[in-house]
C-alpha cells in the first residue's frame, strides 16, 4: 500500500526569500506526503552539503527518484533513507544535495503516515507517544549571522521549564518576546527582527542579558511558572582560527577566557541551556566547560555534532557536552536523525530538535520531537514559519492533527 508511485520535486520560497526544495511523495494507495528542506546561515563545517535547489532537484531526479519509484515503500523509512544514501553515493549528500534528500525523506514519512491514517508523530514514534511534549526554546533577541549590527551572541533564548502545558509554554515565550520589545522601547532602542523573528537591536551582549533577564522575570511573575534563560553562542562564528581567539565587538577572548566567560554567565543568569559555546573543532574546550558547569546547565553541541553519530560518539567518549541539537537537514535523512537521537538518549544526552534560520511552513520537526520524546524543541517564538511548528505542537497536544 505504501509503495511509492511518484515523487515530485520543486523549488519553493523559504522564509528568507531564498529558493528551497519541496518534495511530494505519492503511494500506490493514494497516500500523500509533502515536505520542504530548511536552510542554515550559521552552518557547521561538517554538515551534509546543501546544493543550489535547481541542481539538487536535477541530481535527485536523475539518481534517486527512479530508484525509489516502484521500488521503495514509504512506510519503510529505513529503506527509503538507505536508497537515498545509495543513490547519492557520497558520505555527505554532495551529489543529490542534503536539501533534496531531507525533503524526500520527510515527505516519505508523511506519505507513510497518511496511508495509515495516523498522525506523523505516531507513525514515527509508535502508539505510546503523544503524552509528553518538548519544552520550546524561543529566540527573543538575536544577532550573529542572523542579523546585521546586533548582538555578538547569536541567540538569547527562553525556555519555560515550569510550564504546565505546551500551550502555556508557547504563549509564555511569545509574552517574553513582546515584553522585550516594551523594554527596548523604554530604552529608546529601535530595532527590527532577525531571520528567526527574534529582536535584533543594535546593543551589546551585556545589555541584551539585562533586558532578557528582566523580561523573563516580568513574565514569570505574570504566568506563575518558571522560565529559564538560554543561549546559542554559535561559537564557531566568533572563533578566529588564526589568532585562536573568540572575536567579540568590544573584546577578544582566548579559549580559557571564553570558557571562564561562559561559566560565569551560567552562574550569573542561571542559564538552563548553552549551545555551541566554543568552536566546532574544540572537543577539549567543550569537555572542560561541561566538566565545570554541566551539572547546572545543558551544554549542547550543534555545529560540534551536526546531528552526526560519528561526531557524537567522539563527543561522548570525550565528555564534550550533555546535549545534542538535532537538525534533520544537517545529516540528510530522518533515519540518521533518529539514530543520533537514540544514541544521545542511551548516553544520557538530551536531544533538542531544531529549526534552521531559513524555514518553511513544514511542521515535521514538531512531530519528530513528540515521536522521540525529546525534552526540548528550538523553533523560534514568533513568525509564521516558526509558529507553524509551535501551533502544530498545540494541535498534537489537543489531539487535533
Ligand atoms: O545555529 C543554529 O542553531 C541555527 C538555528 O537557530 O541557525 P542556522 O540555521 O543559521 O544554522
Ligand atoms: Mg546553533
Amino acid at each position: 500500500m505504501t509503495l511509492i508511485t511518484d515523487i515530485r520535486l520543486r523549488r519553493i520560497l523559504d522564509s528568507r526569500g531564498n529558493p528551497t526544495v519541496e518534495a511530494d511523495v505519492i503511494t500506490e494507495s493514494g497516500g500523500f506526503g509533502r515536505a520542504a528542506a530548511p536552510s542554515g546561515a550559521s552552518t557547521g563545517e561538517y554538515e551534509a552539503v546543501e546544493r543550489p535547489p535547481t541542481e539538487a532537484i536535477a541530481a535527485a531526479r536523475e539518481h534517486a527518484v527512479s530508484r525509489l519509484v516502484g521500488e521503495a515503500y514509504a512506510g519503510n523509512q529505513r529503506e527509503v533513507d538507505s536508497i537515498l544514501h545509495a543513490a547519492d553515493g557520497t558520505d555527505d549528500f554532495s551529489e543529490i544535495g542534503a536539501n533534496s534528500a531531507v525533503a524526500i525523506s520527510m515527505a516519505a514519512a508523511k506519505a507513510g503516515a497518511d496511508v495509515l491514517g495516523a498522525p506523523l508523530f505516531q507513525h514515527l514514534g509508535g502508539a505510546f507517544r503523544g503524552e509528553n511534549f518538548p519544552v520550546p526554546l524561543g529566540n527573543v533577541v538575536g544577532g550573529g549571522e542572523h542579523a546585521a549590527d546586533a548582538t555578538d551572541i547569536q541567540e538569547f533564548l527562553v525556555a519555560p521549564v515550569g510550564a504546565p502545558s505546551v500551550e502555556d509554554a508557547v504563549f509564555a515565550n511569545a509574552a517574553v518576546h513582546s515584553t522585550v520589545a516594551d523594554l527596548l522601547e523604554d530604552r529608546d532602542v529601535p530595532c527590527g527582527k532577525g531571520d528567526e523573528g527574534a529582536w535584533a537591536p543594535s546593543i551589546d551582549d551585556s545589555e541584551a542579558f539585562e533586558i532578557v533577564d528582566e523580561a523573563v522575570s516580568i513574565v514569570e511573575d505574570d504566568v506563575g511558572f518558571s522560565i529559564g534563560f538560554g543561549l546559542d553562542v554559535a561559537g564557531a562564528e566568533l572563533y578566529d582560527a588564526d589568532s585562536e581567539t573568540y572575536e567579540y565587538s568590544d573584546t577578544s577572548r582566548d579559549t580559557d577566557e571564553q570558557i571562564a566567560y561562559i561559566a560565569d554567565l551560567v552562574r550569573e543568569y542561571d542559564l538552563v541551556y548553552v549551545e555551541d559555546p566554543l568552536d566546532e573543532n574544540d572537543y577539549d574546550a567543550f569537555a572542560e566547560l561541561t566538566d565545570e558547569v554541566g551539572d547546572q546547565t545543558l551544554i549542547c553541541g550543534d555545529d560540534l555534532f551536526v546531528t552526526n553519530t560519528d561526531r557524537l560518539v567522539d563527543g561522548i567518549d570525550r565528555g564534550a557536552a550533555n546535549s545534542i541539537l538535532i537538525k534533520p537537514n544537517q545529516i540528510g535523512t530522518l533515519t540518521d536523525a533518529f539514530d543520533a537521537i537514540e544514541l544521545a538518549t542511551q548516553n544520557g544526552y538530551d536531544s533538542v530538535i531544531s529549526h534552521r534560520s531559513g524555514e518553511t511552513e513544514d511542521t515535521t520537526i514538531a512531530h519528530l520531537a513528540v515521536a522521540t520524546d525529546a525534552p526540548f524543541i528550538k523553533t523560534g517564538a514568533v513568525g509564521g514559519e516558526r509558529t507553524a511548528k509551535l501551533n502544530e505542537l498545540i494541535r498534537i497536544a489537543d489531539d487535533a492533527t
